[in-house]
């Protein structure tokens, strides 16, 4: 025999019964009659609470009656045909016309009893279950009501009364031997004590009733049908990508169910786990979910935690001092002291020196601890034995779960990985001596964030999730967005991962969305939806986010963004750019920012800023960090450059070049700053802080290729025009380079200290001779690559490489967040 619990939500409507009859009609075919164990309709509990307490008040609480009364007898004009609706409206009546004297009392006598409030709330399950049996019975003349008052039998404790086992299995198997071959219709939740006054069993507790009419008649299954599917991962509002789960063992639906994941309560699992009783969780509304099952000998998977729970409201209180130390009773009175208060402690840590204590609880019980513990602990708080007990608030539980954690290495590891690389603080730790669970306490604010970084990070087979706000919309941001769009589909398949763009900003318009901008569309998108930019609204409304595996991604070539960057570190936030301005501006700068970023646990990555896509500031850092001693470094680091150098030949004229290298893609916004070296300077700069120097600007020195008046131009359009007009002087140069069968080649030297750029003619001989296109070229020569350099070459610039190279930074610090 079956047990079936609705919920509220499964009895909360004229559509919601229907299901529950179609559900009922299919359990109908098996041998034996189900057991039918109903919550008052969805809401009635909490609106039967409000009466109760209006009434205590003194306040008017008959137009809520009125509504409730209205709610169930529309049900049954809308489910009952005419015929058969006096009997059940009579009797709903006789319950409606109880509680209203009930409440008349409460409201004369202006208290509410913990015992009266049982009472009252008792009619939300007698008026559901005796409206329910009496539709169903339309369909199944062998539907019988069953006030569970007369056969649950508890203690005498009001509101969460604690049930008397023996009695109750005796009773309940009698009630159902004496109706054998019905189909009962038990209300949930409500019990009665001794003296048969009305008791409770906590919020949840029709789940309970379940599971003890389940283990009193050796039941082969108990289902709870909700409203939705079964257990998950994490809480699904918080969690898209959660998932449900399809088993679990009862310690592993206890623990989850413990912190946060309301689906079933936490009790019923004793219980149908000591009589090894399968529950499975249903989704009355998507009757094909094949349910979650918990049982014995859950397989477990190979997902070493089950799932992640949480508590999103949490105080705690730390006691500290001497008085602790070596007090075996200390922690006992404490927690007795809390327990006899019903204060339910979620959570308790205590240092290892036993200087401390933390335990965690409600927010509205934090201050009422407090005040307990100064009562009962005043000599010890007067000798000086024990500190003030102090109060930290808005602060949320995060639990991950799971029976395989004990036989896996690394899963806190993995745990406190997430939270780190996420910039979540984590202010108490607690792991279940069973292994089965490691709490953490964070704060509220990053709880969303925590929890999916979280879910990412042990779901792997899942996509993981980056999310990427992009300033810059032109040569190089544009054309990241084409290739992210087309990668897309091929790194969710192979590497699991998906990079979401959340926001984008160019000069003109801004736009972020919590849900991710579409790529196909991200133009139209931007000037339809977008709002006028603005720089620092746009990083607030980033940092506000707070989204996990976070990116902030500078394609721009301007100076405003780089005072954010530190900003954006310290809110953990990894910062990936292809703008040399940060790195390129002073030195202490240049070091704030490498120093916060590995402070926040965050990334700072710039491979683009040198050689476009090509691996130099990676080689370099591998050569640094391994141990290499850098002697030498000669590169030519001006892909524009270095294209106009490769096409100036015969016949060509040095400023269309220019124009066609601008066309191209490989000029800076400006052109001027390649040719006047600028470019090519910050690029050394770079190098060189990388290579551990402590440089500034004037460490490089620069031979300047261009006439003076070309270096003076005021605009880009005079620039091309001094150009045109100095052309002599560049036909001077390639012929003077000609006729020594030379090339020329802007090259830039690190050694001895001191940095330089300077133009030079080279023959074939030469390493550098060889170049085409928008090439660049380093050659790093080291203590370990001392007879013939490590050399690094290829196209140095253009929108495609570069926009490579800020993906495979977007892709390298995401890797890292695994
Ligand atoms: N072209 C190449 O081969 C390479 C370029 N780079 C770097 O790439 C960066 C971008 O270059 P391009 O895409 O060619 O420049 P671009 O001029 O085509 O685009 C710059 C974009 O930044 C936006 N922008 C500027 N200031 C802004 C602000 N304060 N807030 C929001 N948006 C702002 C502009 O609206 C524009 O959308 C430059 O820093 C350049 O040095 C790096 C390596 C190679
Ligand atoms: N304008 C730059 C592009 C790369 O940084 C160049 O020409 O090298
Ligand atoms: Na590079």
């Amino acid at each position: 025999m079956n047990i079936l619990k609705f919920g509220g939500t499964s009895v909360g409507s004229v559509e919601s019964i229907t299901a529950l009859l179609n559900i009922l009609a299919k359990e109908n075919e098996q041998q034996e009659k189900p057991i039918v164990v109903l919550s008052a309709m969805s809401g009635v509990t909490n609106l039967l609470t409000a009466m109760a307490d209006k009434a205590a008040l003194g306040q008017d609480y008959s137009e809520e009656l009125k509504a409730l009364e209205q709610r169930h007898f529309d049900v049954i004009r809308a489910l009952l045909p005419a015929s058969a609706q006096n009997p059940v409206l009579t009797k709903l009546k006789l319950y409606f016309n109880e509680l209203e004297e009930l409440l008349q009392a409460v409201y004369n006598l202006q208290e509410l009893s913990l015992q009266a409030k049982d009472l009252v709330l008792s009619y939300g399950e007698r008026c559901s279950t005796f409206m329910v049996c009496h539709i169903a019975k339309q369909k199944f003349p062998e539907a019988v009501f069953a006030d569970a008052t007369q056969f649950v039998k508890t203690d005498g404790n009001f509101g969460q009364a604690k049930v008397n086992t023996q009695l109750t299995d005796f009773l309940v198997k009698d009630f159902y031997e004496t109706n054998a071959g019905k189909m009962l219709f038990v209300t949930g939740f409500i019990a009665s004590n001794d003296a048969n006054r009305v008791t409770t069993l906590g919020r949840g507790g029709s789940d309970y009733t379940a599971a003890i009419l389940g283990s009193a008649l050796n039941a082969s299954e108990i289902q709870i049908w909700t409203d939705v599917n079964g257990m998950m991962t994490a809480d699904p509002r918080m969690v898209k990508k959660a998932f449900s789960l399809p088993e679990l063992s009862y310690i592993e639906a206890m623990e989850l169910s413990y912190f946060g994941a309301k689906v079933i309560y936490p009790p019923t699992m004793t219980p149908a786990f000591l009589k090894q009783i399968p529950i499975v969780i249903k989704n009355t509304f998507d009757v094909d979910f094949e349910g979650t099952y918990i049982r014995h000998g859950a397989k477990t998977s190979a997902l070493p935690i089950k799932g992640i729970s949480s508590i999103d409201e949490i105080s705690i209180v730390n006691l500290a001092g001497s008085g602790m130390v070596g007090k075996a009773g200390f922690s006992g009175r404490l927690f007795s002291l809390l327990s006899r208060e019903q204060i339910n402690v979620v959570l308790i840590t205590q240092s290892s020196s036993e200087h401390s204590i933390t335990f965690a609880v409600k927010p509205s019980d934090a201050v009422k601890a407090v005040k307990l513990i100064s009562k009962e602990f005043d000599l010890e708080l007067q000798a000086k034995k024990l500190d003030k007990p102090e109060v930290e608030n808005g602060l949320a539980v995060l639990a991950i779960v799971g029976e395989n954690m004990k036989h896996t290495p690394g899963i806190s590891g993995k745990l406190f990985h997430a939270l780190g690389r996420n910039g979540v603080n984590v202010h108490a730790i607690a792991q279940g001596s069973s292994e089965y669970n490691i709490s953490v306490i964070i704060a509220k604010a990053d709880l969303s964030k925590a929890v999916n970084a979280v879910h990412d990070a042990f779901y792997t087979s899942l996509n993981k999730t980056l999310h990427i706000f992009c300033l810059g919309t032109g040569n190089i941001g544009k054309t990241l967005f084409k290739q992210l769009q087309i990668q897309m589909p091929f790194l969710a398949k192979n590497n699991d991962l998906q990079v979401k763009v959340m926001g984008v900003s160019n000069t003109r318009k801004m736009l972020l969305s919590p849900n991710g901008i579409a790529l196909e569309n991200w133009e139209d998108t931007l000037n339809t939806q977008g709002e006028t930019a603005n720089l620092e609204g746009f990083i607030a409304q980033m940092k506000a986010m707070n989204l996990p595996n976070c990116m902030f991604v500078d394609n721009t070539a301007s100076p405003q963004p780089v005072p954010f960057y530190q900003g954006v570190f310290e809110a953990s936030i990894s910062v990936v750019t292809c703008n040399k301005i940060g790195n390129s501006a002073s030195f202490a700068q240049y070091e704030t920012f490498k120093n916060t970023a590995r402070k926040f646990g965050v990334d700072f990555y710039y491979e683009t800023n040198v050689g476009a896509g090509l691996p130099i500031i990676r080689t370099l850092k591998d050569l640094m960090m391994s141990g290499d001693k850098i002697a030498r470094i000669e590169a030519i680091l001006s892909g524009t450059i270095s294209y106009i150098f490769n096409h100036f030949k015969g016949d060509a004229v040095f400023h269309e070049i220019v124009k066609e290298a601008q066309e191209k893609g490989y000029t800076e916004p400006d052109p001027r700053d390649d040719l006047n070296g600028k470019d090519f300077m910050r690029k050394m700069l770079i190098l060189a802080r990388d290579a551990g120097y402590a440089f500034e600007e004037a460490d490089v020195s620069i031979q300047n290729m261009l006439p003076d008046a070309c270096l003076q131009a005021p605009t880009v359009e005079k620039f091309y025009k001094q150009l045109e007009l100095n052309a002599d002087y560049f036909t001077k140069l390639k012929e003077e380079a000609e006729a020594s069968k030379k090339v020329l080649r802007y090259i830039g030297k690190l050694e001895d200290g001191k940095a330089s750029i300077t133009l030079q003619m080279v023959d074939e001989n030469h390493p550098f001779y060889m170049l085409s296109g928008s090439d660049n070229i380093i050659s790093f020569t080291t203590d370990r690559y001392k007879e013939r350099p490590l050399v690094v070459k290829g196209p140095g610039a253009g929108a495609e490489v570069t926009a490579a190279g800020v993906f495979a930074d977007i892709i390298n610090v995401g890797a890292l967040n695994a």
